[in-house]
């Protein structure tokens, strides 16, 4: 009863909370010209007017909450030119302007903004965790671009709102630096993903214990403004099952299914078995396409799950370097449940959850139909992990041991510890001539590694009689096509690791190197050569420990 007359004091009526987000904030707008729209402010319930307190929220997809300014001086650390011209449609001198920094960091709002927190729940580590929303996020608006593209824009690590919980509202420069990059780096690796504008760094003191062992450390607040098609998460939809509010469910799934699954159509009585059945169809392609980039997300959180199955939230992630199909990329995940080799067996989890979320939406009959999707689920997601690593092994057509000559290079992998990335990379840069005659350059450093192996030779004979059954591809053509989906470069935790610890001394040239590689991965650069990027890693990059503080 408390809670519920704590939520009624607080709720305000709509229109005067637009009227005073319009009116009151108009001095706030900053003068970069970009103005943003709010469609769904005006389809979807809204909570409350005014400020970060912490509480629980009902009846409502956003409440009304605005960033708080990070303390100056603030650096514009970095900024992604593909963002800011294709997307947003800006001249990249923008960024030259101190409106600019302001806008993307919080001190001020676009014209046209109205800043939101979304309210959404989810299930973490297999358990319900109830409320939970953009604690440290900030929804600005969306932007539809020159090409007819909308895109939601958001703040994160922007401040206090009412799903804050027990948090500052902050992120840091270490977390900010990491999903920077690795938002950009898996757009340009070809991984639906959220994007990010820009990173910028401030003088705030953020407070954080590392390892959850009560050595708390002064760290530096940053703020990444990240774009997305859309921020909905599977748990957008689970906090109002779970709360019994169906009529703001229906409200929100229909929004969603109008707005970002066109094809559907609304009058169709069975649109929720069809959007579910995209859902698991997609969500089965992101996580084969994590898998054939070695990527682990490392929290897969039905909170962290997109509705469009995008990757989204870059926290305690790492791409994978020995091949080993329970590689865990943080220290806060013991048991393994978001090891690499575990993500496809999550994402059912994760859509198992939803459709416990559509049930009360749908007959029975409906819900047979969506639990014969999910059954297809692991199918689906095979025959994407094959398609990919076809591709990757520079396979046309099908082959009837296709799948064996696969399992089995992995098997290898996993026995000698190669190097994911660069097995495949150096298997596209190798010759056929120098496979069959074992004369494998030392510079080919994976694949020396796997040289030890004693059946590698045999894998080497399966591999080469197989490409020698598509009789029109030349050598030339077949290294073409995998350099086109091996990359050379991917965000290594220790590269990371390398660019933060200059950041973090305001020298942010690793960065700007780091993001201007990874904009090309397939492509072998000078720099990127020199520094190391395609390298063995160091001998210290065995120490690194990702944690999932940020
Ligand atoms: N410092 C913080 N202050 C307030 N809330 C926080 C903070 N850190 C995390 N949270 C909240 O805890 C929940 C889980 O955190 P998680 O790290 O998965 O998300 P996030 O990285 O903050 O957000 P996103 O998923 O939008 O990238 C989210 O509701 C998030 O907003």
């Amino acid at each position: 009863r408390d809670e519920q007359d704590f939520c009624e004091s607080k709720v305000c009526n709509e229109r005067e909370f637009k009227q005073n987000h319009f009116y009151t904030n108009e001095k706030t707008y900053g003068e970069i010209p970009l103005t943003l729209s709010h469609r769904l402010l005006d389809a979807l319930p809204l909570d409350e007017l005014d400020g970060p307190v912490s509480r629980p929220v009902r009846g409502c997809v956003f409440s009304g909450s605005r960033p708080t300014p990070l303390k100056e001086p603030l650096t514009l650390a970095a900024a992604s030119q593909d963002v800011l011209r294709n997307i947003l449609d800006l001249n990249e001198s923008v960024i030259q302007n101190e409106e600019f920094v302001l806008c993307v960091s919080g001190g001020k709002l676009f014209p046209g903004s109205i800043p939101l927190a979304h309210r959404y729940g989810g299930h973490q580590f297999g358990y319900w965790a109830g409320q939970l929303g953009d604690g440290r996020a900030h929804f600005l608006g969306e932007y539809t671009n020159r090409k007819g593209e909308r895109w939601e824009l958001q703040l994160k690590g922007s401040g206090k709102t009412p799903y804050s919980r027990s948090g500052d509202g902050r992120a840091v420069i270490r977390s900010s630096v990491r999903e920077f990059l690795c938002s950009e780096a898996m757009h340009f690796l070809g991984v639906p993903t959220s994007r990010a504008l820009s990173l910028v760094v401030s003088e705030e003191p953020v407070w954080r214990d590392l390892f959850y062992n009560g050595n708390v450390i002064k760290e530096r607040g940053a703020v990444v403004l990240r774009l997305a098609r859309s921020w909905f998460r599977i748990g957008s939809l689970e906090i109002l099952t779970r709360t019994g509010e169906l009529d703001v469910l229906r409200t929100l799934l229909d929004f969603i299914i109008e707005e970002y699954f066109k094809s559907i159509a609304m009058n169709d009585p069975d649109k929720y078995v069809v959007f579910f059945s995209r859902v698991v169809n997609e969500t089965a392609h992101l996580i084969a396409h994590w898998m054939s980039v070695g990527f682990a997300h490392g929290v897969c959180n039905t909170d962290n799950f997109s509705l469009l199955s995008i990757t989204i939230d870059y926290g305690p992630f790492g791409f994978m370097e020995s091949y080993d199909p329970n590689f865990v990329p943080n220290t806060s995940d013991d048991e393994g449940r978001y090891s690499i080799g575990a993500q496809a067996n999550v994402g059912l989890f994760n859509l198992q959850k939803l459709l416990e979320a559509l049930k009360p939406l749908l007959t029975s009959d409906q819900l047979s139909q969506c639990r014969q999707t999910l059954r297809e689920y692991s199918q689906t997601y095979q025959q994407r992990f094959h398609e990919l690593f076809k591709a990757k092994l520079g396979f046309l057509g099908n082959q009837e041991t296709d799948s064996y000559v696969i399992a089995f290079l992995l098997k290898l992998m996993e026995d000698t510890g190669a190097d994911f990335t660069m097995t495949f990379r150096q298997l596209s840069e190798v010759t056929m001539s120098q496979l069959q005659t074992g004369s494998i350059p030392p510079s080919m450093w994976a694949l020396s590694d796997l040289l030890s192996h004693e059946y590698f030779r045999d894998w080497v004979q399966l591999y080469l009689k197989r490409l020698s059954r598509m009789e029109s591809d030349s050598d030339a053509a077949r290294q073409h096509r995998m350099q086109g989906v091996n990359p050379r470069y991917v965000l290594r935790n220790w590269m990371a690791e390398s660019a933060i610890r200059k950041a973090e001394k305001n020298d942010f040239s690793e960065v700007a190197l780091l993001q201007k590689t990874l904009t090309e991965p397939f492509v072998e650069q000078e720099e990127a050569e020199r520094a190391g990027y395609s390298s063995k890693p160091p001998s210290w990059a065995q120490q690194l420990r990702v944690s999932c503080s940020s």
